[in-house]
């Protein structure tokens, strides 16, 4: 193609393979995801570590943000490995060839909703989500939220306001208090974030 693709205004297409630089891997992956009308799959090659990513399991160690919010909208399959003697000269990394499929109707949650959660909870992956809701910035973000989600929904703001009594009740009533984001598969995430969303919390 000419031009950035991250940038670009992309034409209808059924198929995409690629390999480009490795530093755009993540901002190419979820161009395509959000790209409309949905294509068909994408064959793309990346440094192994992100495709490991891309892949990842929940419960293992390199189930993270990237492979929840991928997952979300895509099956990605692992196709093969391409060892960096296949190239001259030879890359200081290894590389993976990966097939994206996306879901096609998507899961009925905008992206940013989803990644709000993701950004709060995969950033101390082993902590109970409790214990990230209680981080330094976080009550502030989701109290922010919050109360633009009221102004918008047109919902009264008690004066004194107690927001982390209001965050332990959300985070009881969702059951998820004493789980971690390593263990959590995206039905999980995809449940607890529309909850939080229709809460007003994530945005
Ligand atoms: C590793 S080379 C691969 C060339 C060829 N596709 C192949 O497989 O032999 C990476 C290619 O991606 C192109 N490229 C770099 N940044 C790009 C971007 N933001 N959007 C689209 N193409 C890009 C480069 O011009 C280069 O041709």
């Amino acid at each position: 193609m000419i031009g950035d693709f991250v940038k670009a205004d992309l034409p209808y297409f059924d198929v995409c393979i690629s390999n480009t630089p490795y530093q755009i891997s993540s901002p190419l992956v979820f161009r395509l995801l959000s790209h409309r009308p949905i294509f068909r799959t994408a064959i793309l090659m990346f440094q192994r570590e992100f495709a490991l990513r891309l892949v990842a399991k929940p419960g293992s160690t390199l189930w993270s943000r990237l492979s929840a919010n991928v997952q979300l909208y895509a099956k990605v399959d692992h196709v093969m490995n391409v060892g960096k003697n296949n190239f001259r000269p030879p890359p200081n990394v290894e590389s993976s060839v990966v097939r994206i499929v996306p879901l096609d109707p998507p899961p009925p949650i905008r992206f940013e909703e989803f990644d709000g959660l993701n950004r709060i909870i995969f950033s101390r992956r082993n902590k109970t989500i409790h214990g990230n809701f209680q981080a330094k910035g976080v009550t502030e973000m989701l109290e922010q939220n919050w109360r633009t989600w009221c102004s918008v929904n047109n919902q009264t703001i008690e004066d004194d306001v107690n927001m982390k009594k209001k965050i332990e009740g959300i985070l009881s009533e969702s059951g998820y208090l004493e789980t971690r984001a390593a263990k959590m598969d995206v039905n999980d995430l995809l449940k607890y974030a529309r909850y939080l969303s229709l809460t007003g919390y994530v945005s």
